[in-house]
């Protein structure tokens, strides 16, 4: 496991940041997104959005659990946050190995799920407008995107 830290101070280099970050990913990738309410997950997903070429509006996919984005590569937004102790399987395998990029929020609810190369994310406050953003990848294929990053 390899693990990098950058600390933003605005939003839009957020957007950046995870802009940079989805040029380098592959279909079948999988980035798990945590952060308190108001951290900034949704706007990283959008500045991963943006770095696929997606055009839509990106927004929380919380009632939906999957909200699913046409770019470059398809973007798989999850938010499993209501999967809770539910144990459901809603065809995981398929997005996890499939053609596009996967971003899950509360990824911890389907734990049995993910796969284990994975790159996990980490957004905290670090001041009104400062986050500070974590990375931690498992396997030589994340570990190879930090590199990079
Ligand atoms: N550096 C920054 N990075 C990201 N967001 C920032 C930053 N500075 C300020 N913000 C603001 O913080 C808010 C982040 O909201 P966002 O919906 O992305 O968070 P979230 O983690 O998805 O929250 P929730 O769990 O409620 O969905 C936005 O209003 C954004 O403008």
């Amino acid at each position: 496991m390899e693990t990098h830290q950058v600390k933003v101070h605005t939003e839009l280099e957020t957007r950046q940041v995870a802009a940079q970050l989805a040029v380098l990913l592959k279909p079948g990738d999988v980035v798990t997104l945590e952060g308190e309410l108001g951290a900034g997950k949704t706007t990283f997903t959008k500045g991963l959005a943006n770095g696929l070429g997606v055009k839509r509006h990106v927004s929380s996919p919380t009632f939906t659990i999957i909200k699913e984005y046409q770019g470059e590569l398809p973007l798989y937004h999850m938010d499993v946050y209501r999967l809770e102790n539910s144990e459901e399987d809603i065809g995981f395998d398929e997005y996890f190995n499939g053609d596009g990029i996967c971003v899950v929020e509360w990824a911890q609810f389907i734990n049995e799920f993910l796969p284990e190369e994975r790159l996990e994310i980490e957004i905290q406050y670090a001041g009104e407008e400062s986050r500070t953003i974590q990375f931690k990848a498992y396997g030589t294929h994340f570990e190879g995107i930090l590199r990079d990053l």
